[in-house]
């Protein structure tokens, strides 16, 4: 929509006259009316149609189950049948928690006491395991559509690959209802795509066991059939025979084992034998059998153990648990001979959990994790002591010495960030570390991760990760980002004035668009905060920092609640809800939007009880009635304070003589109903795009008419955040992510 600067954009005409932080805007003729509309129709190229309306449906975990226990009811009821028994005996429905249609703000409180709660709550009875929804929640039409994990969506490319070895890769195509994902393009050197990267649909996935083991394999379930994600993790991806969804596992894997299959190691990091096409993509078909016979490179499948497979979850076929040790961290495999040895060693399943690796009870690793692993150790490893699978990973990396570092940015939990220049293209780059605090241990899951993610993801929403280079040793490995002036945090903190509505309309619109292609992908990022979000001088939102972020599917597993900065927790997850979704970033949505609009974090608690305290006294202290379930959450066992009251509009009121952020009634209503108590209730990336807030004056800011600030990249960003105002979160993260590596369950485990 064109829209003239002087029309659209009066308040910030004025603003800037006076903002000492804000610098010249872009020259006007270089504005093009309508960019974001442009910006967005390259979203939505990117989108699958459906792929929105599908997500409304599966966003609570207990949707999510309730997909599971459709898709796959027989094999779920053997392990619960007190869920097949809702789903079997009286059709799908949301099993937990209901929506009702009871209509209150968040926080509102309705005079019910304490006792009515329990009266409420009987809508769902437990009774020996057995949960049986009570109320009518019939599906909607969406709902019913939703059979699928889009997580899961290259059958055709199954068949494809039954079809020739021989035949030529091709690009992943995306099914219906498939996201749009990974298809880097030819801009990313090492971004191969292969064609036949097999995941089964979500139909046949379905019915497969969550975890299959066969001999010298290692399966990583991707999050998608991303090339990189599997020639990462230095493994093959096998093929998934499941088209109608009926097929049983046996004849799953016996089908795999006839099948040709597509090596694909398109990125340095891939294992070898392989062949380099263009762009140093290499791609490689292999046969099943023709795999067997090679002792080395480590062959691997890719499997899903549910649906949509968990991103950087892997299974170590054929190895011992003990493989892997505490922390998450992955060790590399000594000698050719390991891989022999454990790749003789079958029928273990391996299965890798966040909280599992956490609790010591992870069961990935790519070798034991002894004390031989020296070559991990030094600095210079000896050639002899190198697998020749890490030489081959590493082969096409550049070095880091290309990189001419500039400064430090700043330090986070899991690396270190640098600016950089690329000595060859003279490009300035972000140059991320990954950390390796216990180097001897190995991989840190958490980074390999993030990895994954980045290399496939690519959004304008999402910064982009051009490739990964390689230190001195096999330890020092970096991310090679795209560079953005600033992060969201510390420019508000050297900001002088608030961003205004217009411009935080085009903030949040560039977030609500990455998040959903987060959502549409099966991703939650588990950790969206106002550092995490970048911002260029073109005005461009990118959401960064993808160590939390995982997969999610279904049958839905239990995660860790030690997920989300404190101040962007959503209180499910603060009152040990172990099952969650989409939901818990939408919430981080709703503290971002109000941090945006004031300028300060909405939420700032110190501890989970102080954080709880603080949501509580502004929104009101949750009950039954307007979040149905809350009174079985773990930490409701806590007497909380009855806040009878929302104040959330004083916070944010429609006009202001006090200097409180101006927010109008449509934008209180996004803002409401992002911090919407009941996970279920709350809004839906989707629907969040489309709120009017986004459609009445002042519209959205055009990202070429945002305003640039001078850039932060010679300073450190956290050291002068740390001056400035001092994180309490940053010792409480470090605190949980230890509490959570010892297996404590924090508050509420
Ligand atoms: N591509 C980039 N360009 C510029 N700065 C960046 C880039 N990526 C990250 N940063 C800066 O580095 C900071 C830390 O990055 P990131 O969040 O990825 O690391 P982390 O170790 O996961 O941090 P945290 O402990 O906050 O989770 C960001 O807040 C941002 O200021």
């Amino acid at each position: 929509m064109a829209a003239g600067r002087s029309v659209r954009y009066p308040d910030h005409e004025l603003r800037d006259q006076d903002s000492n932080s804000r610098f010249s805007r872009r020259d006007s003729d270089h504005v093009r009316n309508g960019a974001l509309d442009s910006e967005k129709g390259r979203v939505i190229n990117l989108r699958h149609g459906d792929s929105g309306k599908d997500r409304d449906m599966i966003r609570s975990g207990a949707r999510q189950q309730e997909r599971g226990m459709v898709n796959s009811g027989s094999r779920l009821s053997k392990s619960n049948p007190g869920i097949r028994e809702v789903f079997m005996d009286r059709g799908p429905k949301r099993c937990g928690f209901s929506a009702r249609s009871v209509d209150r703000e968040p926080g509102e409180l309705s005079s019910e006491s304490g006792s009515d709660d329990l009266i409420e709550s009987e809508s769902l009875v437990k009774n020996n395991g057995v949960v049986k929804q009570v109320e009518n929640t019939a599906r909607s039409p969406v709902e019913k559509k939703r059979k699928f994990s889009p997580i899961i969506w290259d059958r055709d490319d199954h068949e494809r690959s039954n079809l020739s070895r021989n035949e030529k890769p091709v690009e992943v195509t995306p099914l219906p209802p498939p996201p749009p994902l990974i298809k880097r393009s030819s801009q990313s050197p090492r971004v191969g795509c292969d064609g036949n990267s097999h995941f089964s649909p979500a139909k046949s996935n379905m019915h497969q066991d969550p975890v299959q083991v066969s001999d010298s394999t290692v399966s990583v379930p991707a999050l998608s059939p991303s090339v990189e994600m599997s020639s990462l993790c230095m493994v093959e991806q096998s093929s998934n025979p499941g088209q109608d969804g009926k097929q049983e596992e046996a004849a799953h894997l016996e089908e795999e084992e006839n099948m040709p299959t597509r090596h694909i190691s398109s990125s340095r990091w891939a294992a070898g034998n392989s062949s380099p096409t263009d762009e140093g993509e290499v791609v490689e078909e292999v046969g099943a059998n023709k795999r067997r016979k090679k002792p080395f490179p480590v062959q691997g499948r890719l499997r899903n153990k549910s649906q949509t497979p968990e991103v950087g979850e892997l299974v170590r076929e054929g190895y011992r648990s003990s493989d892997s040790d505490e922390r998450g961290h992955h060790s590399l495999p000594r000698s050719r001979d390991d891989f022999k040895e454990k790749d003789a060693v079958k029928g273990d399943k391996m299965d890798i959990d966040e909280e599992e690796h956490r609790r010591g009870n992870s069961s990935y690793s790519l070798s034991e994790t002894d004390s031989d692993d020296e070559y991990a150790r030094h600095e210079t490893p000896e050639p002899a002591s190198i697998p020749l699978r890490s030489i081959n990973m590493l082969q096409g990396c550049r070095s880091v010495d290309e990189f001419e570092r500039l400064n430090k940015i700043d330090e986070g939990t899991y690396g270190v960030v640098y600016r950089a220049k690329d000595k060859k293209t003279g490009d300035i780059v972000a140059l991320k570390k990954v950390k390796m605090e216990k180097e001897r241990e190995g991989f840190p899951l958490t980074s390999l991760r993030e990895i994954n993610i980045l290399l496939s993801f690519h959004h304008p929403s999402i910064v982009d990760v051009k490739e990964v280079v390689v230190g001195s040793s096999l330890d020092s490995i970096f991310m090679v980002m795209e560079y953005m002036e600033h992060d969201l945090k510390a420019l508000m903190e050297s900001m002088k004035q608030r961003f205004s509505q217009s411009e935080v309309k085009c903030l949040m619109l560039q977030l609500l668009e990455g998040v959903k292609y987060l959502h549409d992908n099966w991703v939650l990022h588990r950790d969206l905060k106002t550092s995490n979000l970048l911002l260029n001088n073109r005005g461009e939102l990118k959401i960064c920092d993808f160590g939390l972020a995982r997969q999610y599917g279904s049958p839905l597993k239990p995660y860790t609640h030690l997920v989300v900065t404190l101040w962007y927790r959503a209180p499910e997850l603060l009152l040990g809800a172990k099952q969650y979704s989409t939901a818990i970033d939408m919430w981080s949505l709703g503290c971002i939007m109000a941090e945006l609009l004031s300028k300060a974090p909405l939420f700032n608690g110190k501890t989970e009880f102080d954080q709880l305290d603080k949501i509580f006294r502004i929104l009101g202290t949750p009950n039954e009635s307007i979040w149905p379930g809350f009174s079985k959450l773990p930490g409701v066992k806590v007497n909380f304070v009855k806040h009878q009251y929302n104040l959330l509009r004083k916070k944010f009121p429609a006009t202001s003589f006090t200097g409180a952020p101006v927010l109008s009634d449509a934008g209180f209503d996004l803002l409401n109903k992002l911090l919407t108590y009941d996970p279920e209730r709350r809004i839906t990336v989707d629907e969040a795009l489309k709120h009017d807030w986004f459609r009445e004056v002042p519209l959205p800011k055009s990202k070429d008419f945002m305003p640039t600030f001078p850039a932060q990249h010679a300073q450190d960003r956290r050291g002068r955040r740390m001056v400035k105002s001092p994180d309490p979160l940053e010792e409480q993260r470090r605190k949980e992510l230890t509490q959570a590596e010892l297996g404590s369950g924090g508050l509420f485990g």
